[in-house]
């Protein structure tokens, strides 16, 4: 469930925290505790236990009760007064399938009528708890501390009063009268509700949360701030698993657990220079959560929080390399043209319209897919641009209801040969005259330049050269320029000068990037091209592609990674990952390969194990 959240599965997860009769359920503390999510909200939630079994079965000819282990210990009364053996089972759902489908005469499942309902089973007895105010607190979890319904990030500014903290503790022989004091003074300090959860064994060295999973512990405290400069000495420090008594200074504390057997402590902070805690806390970078009764914390979109929210502070790091990213890319998938036009096999034009259909329906808009054109002619708000590379191919794109078209250049004479048999000259000229042609029939044109980061035959193409060719081709009428590394062997090294070079003579937002994979270097690569300030993107559903008349390039970068990496950069692009893998998945099958998409395959590993659970 984390994990779906984490890689962009699902938006929310709702985890059962703790049961006004089970108490804490600490394995899912763990998980709080290992996963990079946040609490955006809570729920308490009356459960209601039912006793169900299948259709004339009655109480007395039951002789086992299958349920998840907290359901039945909300009943234990009531099913030890059934005389019932308990068995448990991963989950109360998942007992009443069982019960049902095996169609069992002698076993019933605790469960709710819910499940009853769906599983065709008996309600045998309501409300079985043993505890009628039975409430579980439910947390919802999430990628960011986005408030639901509100989509407003936290941001404390002054507030007097968090209201709530959730601190763990790793019960270590020696701690719990200090874990106790540190209770008693957040309470006093804070008059919070401080709910203090000892894990009762400790995770194991190699487990015990790392200084990164204390940042994490610091945003589940939604009201978790820093101290104002005054209290600075006199606030509770949570150090890594350990939690200074009030009565020494966290220095000093701090020093002795050091000391104890964290070696994991050691490789994280190095106290050599004997600092304050003020530096301290400031080369924790956030990560000694200190309590103060009042705070001005801001919550900033990389999780760090600064103590002074100012202009600078407020920006933090992520705002000096990010800042220059555009909020939404304009993803254009290449898959069913450049992706399939290097298959040895013919794609049969059904396995092509089958494609585009599910790459339509993930919120992608195509390039280049003319052999398909009757199949999907009204497809709804496709935007299907053909590769004509002269006027003939324009007429021909026209005749199959071609709505939009693309002309192909490049920046080095031998690939321009080879690829479409004449000179960069020649080819402009060629191509004007489709672009006319396209004018009359107000059909849009996108341009495309091959080879601009380097040529199979000439090797390094000179900047200036790709911003003549671009800017010629926009001069002539295209829309867009799409910018082909054809053989991938870019780097941002190299992109830095090349877009440089085209951003001077084409406005940027008129310029898009069109990167092959063959070095693992697209991801990069895309990402010092927005922050050049472009944002249009093309990419091939798993990675499928390569040109024919360029030996050894490989594929496009993939659009599932594009995709992946952008939501994980919080910059939208209207695609939904699920349905691209789905549309992945479904053509790496029709093709009998792999996908090439690294996203892909992590993602449906996720998947297979998240199905088990
Ligand atoms: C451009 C040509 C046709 C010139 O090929 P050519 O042989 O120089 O053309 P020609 O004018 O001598 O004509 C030869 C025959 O082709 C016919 N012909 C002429 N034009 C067409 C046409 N449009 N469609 C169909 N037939 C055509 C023409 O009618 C004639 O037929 P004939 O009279 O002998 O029976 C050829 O070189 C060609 O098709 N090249 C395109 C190859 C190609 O598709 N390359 C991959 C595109 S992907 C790419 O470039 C990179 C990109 C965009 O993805 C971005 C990146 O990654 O860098």
């Amino acid at each position: 469930m984390h994990l779906a959240v984490e890689r962009w599965l699902v938006d929310r997860a709702v985890l059962p925290i703790e049961n006004s009769l089970g108490g804490s359920i600490h394995r899912n503390y763990d998980l709080l505790l290992r996963h990079n999510l946040h609490i955006v909200g809570e729920v308490k939630f009356a459960v209601r236990h039912c006793l169900l079994a299948n259709h004339g079965v009655q109480l007395e000819d039951l002789k086992r009760v299958l349920s998840h282990p907290q359901a039945l210990a909300q009943c234990e009364h009531t099913l030890t007064r059934w005389g019932l053996i308990r068995e448990a089972v991963d989950d109360t759902a998942g007992a009443a399938k069982h019960v049902a489908f095996h169609k069992l005469k002698d076993t019933g499942a605790v469960a709710s009528s819910a499940a009853g309902m769906i599983y065709g089973l008996n309600i045998i007895a309501q409300d079985i708890q043993d505890d009628a105010d039975n409430v579980t607190r439910f947390l919802m979890l999430a990628r960011e501390p986005i408030i639901p319904g509100i989509d407003r990030l936290f941001k404390f500014q002054n507030c007097t009063k968090p209201n709530k903290a959730q601190l763990f503790g790793l019960k270590q022989n020696k701690l719990p009268s200090r874990f106790v004091n540190c209770s008693s003074s957040f309470s006093q300090l804070l008059h919070l509700h401080s709910s203090m959860s000892s894990l009762e064994e400790p995770l194991g060295f190699d487990k015990l949360p790392s200084m990164s999973t204390m940042d994490r512990i610091q945003r589940f405290s939604s009201g978790a701030c820093r101290p104002r400069e005054d209290n600075m000495g006199m606030g509770n420090c949570w150090i890594e698993g350990r939690c200074c008594s009030t009565s020494h200074s966290c220095s000093e504390d701090y020093e002795g657990s050091a000391r104890e057997a964290f070696p994991w402590v050691r490789h994280t902070r190095d106290f050599s220079q004997r600092d304050t805690l003020k530096q301290r806390t400031s080369s924790f970078g956030g990560n000694a959560v200190i309590f103060g009764n009042g705070c001005d914390s801001w919550y900033t979109p990389d999780h760090q929080f600064n103590t002074k929210p100012n202009d600078k502070d407020k920006q933090g790091l992520p705002h000096k390399f990010l800042k220059g990213i555009p909020k939404f890319v304009k993803i254009v998938e290449v898959g069913p043209r450049d992706g399939l036009q290097n298959e040895k096999n013919i794609v049969p034009t059904n396995v092509k319209v089958e494609l585009i259909h599910r790459l339509v329906s993930s919120g992608l808009p195509l390039a280049d897919a003319k052999d398909v054109m009757q199949a999907i002619r009204n497809l709804e708000g496709a935007r299907l641009p053909v590769l004509t590379p002269n006027l003939k191919g324009f007429e021909a794109a026209v005749a199959a209801g071609a709505k939009e078209v693309a002309v192909f250049a490049s920046a080095s004479e031998s690939f321009s040969k080879s690829n479409i048999n004449c000179s960069i000259e020649e080819s402009l000229a060629r191509y004007r005259a489709v672009i006319r042609a396209a004018k009359e029939l107000s059909l849009p044109v996108r341009g495309y330049v091959s080879c601009v980061l380097g040529c199979p035959t000439e090797g390094e193409i000179p900047p200036s050269r790709v911003a003549y060719v671009a800017k010629e081709l926009y001069d002539m009428g295209c829309f867009e320029i799409s910018l082909g590394d054809t053989i991938g062997v870019g780097t941002p090294g190299t992109v830095v000068p090349m877009l440089e070079a085209v951003m001077a003579v084409v406005p940027v937002e008129k310029l898009a990037v069109h990167f092959h994979d063959t070095y693992g270097q697209s991801l990069p690569n895309i990402l010092v091209s927005l922050q050049m300030g472009i944002s249009t993107v093309d990419s091939s559903i798993a990675g499928l592609g390569g040109c024919p008349y360029a030996k050894g390039a490989s594929g496009n970068v993939a659009t599932e990674d594009v995709v992946y990496m952008l939501n994980g950069l919080g910059v939208k692009t209207n695609v939904d990952l699920a349905k691209l893998m789905k549309a992945g998945d479904y053509i790496s099958k029709q093709l009998n390969r792999p996908s090439g998409s690294k996203t892909a395959i992590a993602l449906s590993r996720v998947t297979a194990d998240a199905s088990k659970i």
